[in-house]
């Protein structure tokens, strides 16, 4: 099948640059309009939709993003690969500001989101053991590397629920669960993404140390800004460098993404909520 890249830009990445035949597309979901409208073109031959997860001027908190209707957004606009990028803290030393984190890891501790396409009426169980895709991640860490970033190959992510940074005592715990970076939003955005059967990579860019290093001070918006200023340029080259890594073809994916709804519906047919079933044709047409 044709290949779409999908990029959803973070704090500090609300547009991007090179896309041939742009237009910024207003779009709704049966879960609602997304963040923003979605900037689409072609990149390098390649089919791209970027979308600001925030809306452009930083409009809605990690808890009001919608997720749902992002990811539906980009699903209905035939979007095969979705590359998140994200402002993260570290809880490793060598994991230090300005460089980049290939995420493959979650913990999912937020609260206050909806976090599934299912609901009463279908439900569904995907596998999230796995949570993101090591193929597409494979060649996000490869484009960011020949955009001169330093990238460490794998990282579990803490999701918060924010949007209040971490005490000192829940950052030194986090650490010491074994996170290697923290952030707001990467859930349930992962999680949906699989609902869509979408391959997802988590491309986390490190912007301070959190709040638990007796070396550095505890972790204020004023030292994020000022490291996502120095490596907005790094991350945009990154979605630059990806169609030539991708290609234009999107091979059936060796892991599983495209397909992680093969058996995970439990809802008998008969006893499938009609209404629910017409939404979720946005997402699982392929299963229903
Ligand atoms: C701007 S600091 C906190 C904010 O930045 C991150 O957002 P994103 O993941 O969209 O780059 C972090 O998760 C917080 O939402
Ligand atoms: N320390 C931190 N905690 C949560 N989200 C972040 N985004 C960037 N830095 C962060």
């Amino acid at each position: 099948m044709k290949r779409m890249i999908g990029i959803i830009g973070g704090s500090g990445l609300y547009d991007i640059d090179g896309l041939q035949d742009a237009r910024w597309l207003t779009l709704d979901t049966p879960w609602g309009p997304p963040s923003d409208a979605i900037f689409t073109g072609t990149l390098g031959g390649v089919p791209l939709a970027f979308l600001p997860r925030h809306g452009r001027g930083h409009v809605h908190t990690p808890s009001t993003v919608p997720y749902r209707a992002n990811i539906a957004a980009l699903k209905m606009l035939g979007v095969t690969d979705v590359v998140s990028i994200s402002a993260c803290g570290s809880f490793r030393e060598e994991m230090a500001p300005g460089d980049f984190v290939l995420v493959d890891q979650f913990i999912d501790r937020t609260f206050a989101r909806e976090k599934s396409f299912f609901s009463t009426g279908c439900v569904a169980h995907v596998s999230m053991a796995h949570p993101t895709c090591p193929a597409l991640g494979a060649e996000v860490a490869e484009a960011a590397r020949g955009a001169g970033a330093t990238v460490h190959p794998h990282g579990t992510y803490l999701a918060m629920e924010g949007p209040q940074f971490s005490s000192v005592a829940e950052s030194r715990m986090y650490r010491s669960w074994g996170c290697d970076v923290i952030g707001m939003t990467n859930m349930p955005e992962a999680k949906l993404a699989r609902e869509a059967e979408l391959c997802y990579a988590s491309l986390a860019m490190v912007t301070d140390y959190d709040s638990w290093h007796e070396g550095h001070d505890t972790v204020d918006i004023t030292e994020i800004l000022a490291t996502l200023q120095g490596n907005s340029a790094r991350a945009k080259e990154t979605i630059a460098n990806l169609p030539a890594r991708l290609g234009a073809e999107h091979a059936p994916c060796p892991h599983g993404c495209d397909t992680a709804l093969d058996h995970a519906i439990m809802t008998a047919p008969e006893a499938r909520d009609p209404a629910l079933l017409d939404r979720l044709k946005a997402i699982a047409a392929r299963v229903l």
